[in-house]
């Protein structure tokens, strides 16, 4: 059984899509750990907020069967695939953890992201908080602390995830 932590971002209908990236995932693997859900700005491109959060879960598939899984759920949920880098997307589902798996190519782990985005970090440290990563041994919350953080706006936002007639 593996640890593993998937970030979760959408700025589409996003209320929507986190729901379904909900239901789809624990559907595929069973019970999920929730973090609280986030309101950013687009990093990167001119856009609508997006809602941020991320997912811990254990699994017995292995890496590749879990990105083909996250990739499919993305599709499944609207998502173009060939779309530009930095451009509104329904659902964005990355790997950022798989136990303490270091590896690069053709699926990086673990994900940069963790350390540059805090609409990342922030999440992961509020569910895995005392975990170090795999490749500096800091935990979660210390990287969290240490971040830079007027650099990134984002707040937490109260989230209903079971009405599909609230907006939030
Ligand atoms: N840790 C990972 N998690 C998910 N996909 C990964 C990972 N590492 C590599 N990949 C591969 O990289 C491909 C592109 O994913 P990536 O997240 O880099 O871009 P994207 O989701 O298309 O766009 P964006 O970076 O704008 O979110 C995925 O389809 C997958 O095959
Ligand atoms: N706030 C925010 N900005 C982004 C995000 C995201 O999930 N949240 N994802 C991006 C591409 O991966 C680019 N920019």
């Amino acid at each position: 059984m593996a640890r593993i932590y998937i970030s979760v971002g959408s700025n589409i209908d996003p209320a929507h899509y986190l729901r379904q990236a909900n239901v789809a995932l624990t559907r595929a693997l069973g019970e999920l750990t929730l973090s609280p859900v986030y309101q950013s700005e687009a990093v990167g491109f001119e856009g609508e907020h997006f809602l941020n959060m991320v997912i811990g879960a254990d699994t017995d598939l292995a890496i590749e069967e879990l990105v083909s899984l996250l990739k499919q759920i993305e599709l499944d949920n609207g998502r173009k695939p060939g779309a530009k880098k930095f451009s509104a997307r329904t659902l964005d589902l990355d790997l950022l953890l798989y136990d303490d798996v270091v590896c690069s190519s053709p699926i990086e782990l673990p994900r940069a992201e963790i350390l540059h985005n805090a609409f990342v970090l922030w999440p992961l440290a509020d569910v895995a908080p005392t975990r170090c990563h795999p490749l500096n041994g800091t935990r979660f919350n210390a990287l969290w602390s240490q971040f830079d953080k007027p650099s990134q706006r984002l707040w937490p936002v109260d989230f209903v995830w079971d009405s599909e007639s609230q907006t939030q």
